[in-house]
């Protein structure tokens, strides 16, 4: 670890541990606002899988794929992707060429991520592939796992998944419950990297960014040019701070964002948001943000249950709104959203985009219009609105539809 801390000076950077956080990294001199901190390359990464979208195991691009003719699992844009990929690649694809159909439609993106990262340990040892203090098999061994809090079904299915990588991998020196102890580490340290608009491209496991926190309140940003994590502060930083991130949509009120926690991190956060949890001015918000709207279209106010739990009152106006109405919307709103996941999943986007129409009419009806349900369908409608008048726009035709659809849409916001 003394060669790491020196790595981290020169970012300005120390490893420290706070007894109720485990490690975390703290700063050794300001930084400003969108200054990057530090960033790092995945130690292992994969693209997505979909029935409709294969990616590049290089870039993750979509765009003139070719599949590996060895393993046929693993598809390259071009030459400059497959050979910078060649060296681990070469194993991986030996090893699922082993795999008769059947087994090789089980090699998901975690499995694979597994089998990559055992054979990416097997080059460093060998010293094929450099190994350096950001860049080190040591610094996954140092992740948490939290296998002591596990539950028992998720143990029997980190198991299962162990059992198939160790028989892919057929390396006789590898320990399935250290594998099982992996797929562990993964849940609560790897990374979904992402596109400029947020889109998830793939997984990546980056042991050093995997030191950092999480705050609901944080300082600082992760995000990826490519496969690159960069860490960028979204604030002022003073010397001797710790770096934060969020690793949760913060936009959920405190209910939601510790749940969202514990059960992935396994953590109850004790941020300057979290520790407001129950307090009025949070009641407030988390009936705003995932609350329901007042009876009267013209009312803005926030519903609170009522004390015998029949419905719910306007905090504003003192209307009541009916349990059961409620529920029958909340319920139409569930099994339309499942079905438009369907369409989404198939390809077919036009009937998801109606769909999604429809979800919002029945959601402006039912959550506060704050809500942020709300606002992430009115989001869903949109991309898939500009995502699907794109091709047309090549060709200089913008189907009319598509356009009355779209401005609807932006006059409602
Ligand atoms: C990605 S790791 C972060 C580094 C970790 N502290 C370590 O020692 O390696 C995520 C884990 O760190 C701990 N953690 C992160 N943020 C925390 C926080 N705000 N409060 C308490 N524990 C936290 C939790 O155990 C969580 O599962």
């Amino acid at each position: 670890m003394e060669e790491l801390q020196s790595a981290l000076k020169g970012n300005g950077l120390t490893l420290s541990n706070l007894p109720e956080k485990g490690r975390c990294l703290l700063t050794t001199r300001d930084f400003h606002p969108g200054e990057v901190i530090i960033s790092q390359q995945p130690y292992v990464c994969v693209p997505n899988k979909s029935p409709v979208e294969s990616r590049c195991d290089g870039c993750f691009t979509t765009s003139n794929l070719k599949k590996c003719s060895g393993c046929h699992v693993v598809w390259y844009c071009g030459s400059t992707c497959q050979k910078l990929d060649w060296k681990l690649h070469r194993l991986e694809c030996e090893a699922l060429s082993r795999l008769d159909k059947d087994r090789r439609k089980c090699v998901t993106p975690s499995i694979r991520l597994m089998v990559k990262l055992y054979l990416r340990r097997k080059l460093q040892s060998e010293k094929v592939i450099p190994t350096t203090a950001t860049d080190s098999y040591n610094l996954v061994e140092a992740l948490v796992s939290h296998m002591p809090d596990i539950d028992e079904k998720q143990l029997v299915l980190y198991a299962q998944m162990a059992n198939l990588v160790n028989f892919i991998l057929q390396q006789p020196d590898i320990n399935i419950k250290e594998i099982a102890e992996n797929f562990s580490k993964f849940a609560c340290n790897a990374h979904t990297i992402c596109d400029s608009e947020l889109i998830p491209l793939g997984t990546g496991l980056y042991p050093v960014i995997s030191i950092i926190n999480h705050s609901c309140l944080p300082n600082s940003v992760l995000v990826f040019e490519g496969r690159l994590a960069v860490i960028r502060a979204v604030q002022h930083i003073p010397q001797g701070a710790e770096v934060l991130i969020s690793y949760i949509d913060t936009t959920g009120s405190t209910m939601t964002r510790q749940k969202a926690l514990k059960e992935q991190y396994l953590f109850t956060c004790t941020c300057p948001r979290c520790i407001k949890l129950g307090q009025s001015d949070d009641i407030q918000e988390s009936a705003v943000l995932e609350g329901y709207r007042c009876k009267d279209e013209g009312c803005n106010g926030f519903l609170l249950r009522s004390s015998d739990d029949k419905g719910f009152i306007c905090q504003q106006c003192g209307r009541v709104r009916d349990k059961e109405e409620i529920r029958k919307i909340a319920s139409e709103v569930k099994s339309m959203s499942e079905k438009a996941l369907m369409s989404l999943s198939s390809g077919n986007q036009l009937e998801a985009v109606s769909m999604y129409q429809t979800i919002e009419k029945l959601q402006r009806k039912l959550c506060h219009p704050f809500s942020i349900s709300l606002m992430q369908t009115r989001e869903k409608v949109l991309k898939e609105y500009i995502q699907g008048s794109i091709p047309c726009l090549d060709y200089n035709i913008i189907p009319v539809e598509s356009l009355n659809g779209f401005w609807e849409i932006q006059r409602m916001l």
